[in-house]
């Protein structure tokens, strides 16, 4: 067949090396740059297989997000936006496996198996993110759709959820907006200027957000975008690109796990801050306080914020709908009860994944997900966008109920649905603070987090660890859930957990108590616990300082 010929003249350009076996994982392919040409190619080729079987347009971002900058990763986008189906996963690494002798074989049993037909066209979009590797990568994905036959439309340097954006437009036939990076600034600026009309009065300096663009590409798009907001938000950007590296010192990830600010960022008290992820899929706010303390508002913070304004709005506009915030084992245990016992929202655990969250979310009338790293969206159902279309033109809504309609409608036009999105995320934030007249102290008020501590256990083989329960209890090794109950038990509020990575090497071990004392000695002792039970490696854990 002429396609193969093609494929298999161009794979020599790209070839495996031998021996070489990786993992599609949570969040895709991740690793150090070098090893990923091949890996690109043949995702192209899978991609262009996939926009065959489904008849639509696939996406395919380059990037590795919060990771290093020498490292680089690559994730597929399905029709509607989504992360790429698990069966599809499978797929991808057995493709990304075959040696280079049987590629054509992995090939034609993905094309049998799938029952697709060759004749079928294909249409492929492709973006990156700054990392230096990422020019000739998605190359090397261009090369591997074009082999096939397959169209492309490479959108160069976007951020992650620009990408699932562009898809979801391209497969609605731009019901959901047009496919264009300008497309995508105009929809979400025009439906961020319309919710700030419901709060005139607002100072410039609550128009101030400190933005930590983590020196990736959320920083070039947030510059970019900026004329779009109009001054209704000033945007004081630092880790912009221009010197410091991607990710170092900076970005969600690091002020999440570090619990501290990043470097660049200088903020007097009170002013507000956030910083996106290197691929601006993830965000997180924190603010110091007039005693210098620093304090993070997560992603169980914006899922709490979110929910109580749409709970609000639902009610003040006289909507029937129901809301559900869906969140993962590591969420904050005072963000759950605040939720179920304060709010009455159906408050639903998954296990750690975006996919996971978002196939939960999908359950509902209106599901927000957010895992505590600050990654998440709103999903709003079909009957329920519907529901408030019908009712901001029925001529018989009073005014209030008119209001709160309307804003409902410019919020769903805000949200990017198709996957959590910082600049989304943060004009969302933004428009509600605004709306309700909350400064970020207040936000932070609503309710106080529970101390906590990550820790990480290197073990010889994590897949001893097998869990249930949405992660939250270990059903092996033996013994290992009883050890943990009884080290909970000595604790107030406590709450502790284990589970193998789906990104690293490593077992998490997470616990919550009513003291960071107590949630550091906890931390500890279940570690362990995890080290004696689940085959320890290297030293014994120490306790922290
Ligand atoms: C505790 C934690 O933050 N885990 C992260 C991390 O997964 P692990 O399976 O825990 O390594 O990376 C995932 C992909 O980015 C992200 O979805 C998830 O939230
Ligand atoms: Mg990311």
């Amino acid at each position: 067949m002429a396609q193969f010929e093609e494929v298999s003249q161009k794979s020599k350009l790209h070839p495996k090396p031998e021996g070489l076996k990786l993992q599609y994982g949570t969040a895709g392919f991740r690793t150090h740059a070098k090893h990923l040409d091949h890996i690109m190619f043949r995702m192209g080729l899978l991609a262009t297989l996939r926009s065959k079987k489904t008849k639509s347009t696939i996406g395919v971002m380059v990037t590795a997000s919060h990771n290093p900058e020498e490292d680089n990763g690559v994730k597929l986008i399905d029709p509607m936006g989504e992360m790429v189906t698990a069966v599809w996963e499978e797929y991808a690494t057995q493709l990304a496996n075959a040696e280079q002798d049987s590629l054509l074989k992995a090939l034609r049993d993905v094309i049998e198996k799938e029952d697709i037909s060759m004749s079928e066209p294909a249409s492929v979009y492709i973006g990156k993110d700054t990392r230096p590797s990422s020019v000739s990568l998605s190359q090397a994905v261009l090369d591997g759709v074009s082999s096939l036959g397959g169209k492309t439309h490479d959108y160069g340097l976007v951020t992650t959820p620009q990408l699932h954006y562009m898809v979801c437009c391209c497969n609605t036939n731009g019901c959901y907006g047009s496919p264009t990076v300008e497309g995508y600034y105009q929809k979400l600026s025009q439906a961020f200027l319309q919710l700030t009309q419901n709060a005139p009065n607002r100072t410039d300096d609550q128009k101030k957000l400190l933005v930590d663009g983590a020196n990736g590409i959320g920083a070039l798009k947030m510059r970019e975008m900026e004329p779009f907001l109009r001054s209704e938000l000033q945007v004081v950007l630092s880790n912009d690109g221009s010197s410091g590296k991607l990710n170092h010192l900076c970005g969600a990830d690091y002020v999440k796990v570090q619990q501290k600010a990043p470097q660049g960022v200088s903020m007097t008290a009170g002013e507000r801050g956030c910083s996106f992820d290197g691929d601006a899929d993830r965000i997180v706010y924190y603010y110091t306080d007039s005693k210098g303390r620093f304090h993070l508002l997560d992603g169980d913070k914006i899922a709490t914020l979110i929910s109580t304004y749409l709970k609000e709005l639902l009610t003040q506009a006289g909507l029937n709908l129901q809301i559900a915030v869906v969140q993962t084992a590591y969420a904050n245990g005072s963000s759950t009860r605040y939720l179920e016992d304060v709010m009455k929202v159906t408050v639903c655990c998954t296990k750690t994944g975006v996919k996971h969250l978002h196939h939960a979310a999908q359950e509902y009338d209106i599901g927000v997900y957010f895992e505590a790293n600050g990654h998440g969206t709103v999903l709003f159902s079909k009957a329920a966008q519907k529901q408030i279309l019908e009712l901001v033109t029925d001529p018989n809504t009073n005014d209030e109920k008119k209001r709160a309609v309307k804003i409902l409608e410019n919020t769903v036009n805000l949200i990017n649905q198709t996957v959590g999105d910082a600049i989304s995320d943060m004009l969302v934030i933004e428009a509600v603070l605004a709306i309700r007249g909350m400064s970020v102290q207040d936000w932070d008020a609503v309710y106080t987090d529970l101390p906590n501590r990550q820790l990480k256990v290197t073990v010889s083989d994590r897949r001893v660890i097998d869990t249930t329960d949405a992660e939250r209890r270990a059903v092996t090794p033996e013994g290992l859930q009883e050890a943990i109950d009884s080290l909970v038990k000595k604790y107030k509020n406590a709450r502790s957990f284990v589970r193998p990575s789906g990104t690293e090497d490593v077992v998490r071990v997470y616990a919550e108590a009513d003291t960071q004392e107590s949630a550091d000695n906890l931390a500890h002792e279940v570690s362990l616990a995890v080290y004696r039970l689940a085959g320890g490696v290297g030293d014994e854990p120490k306790p922290l300082q």
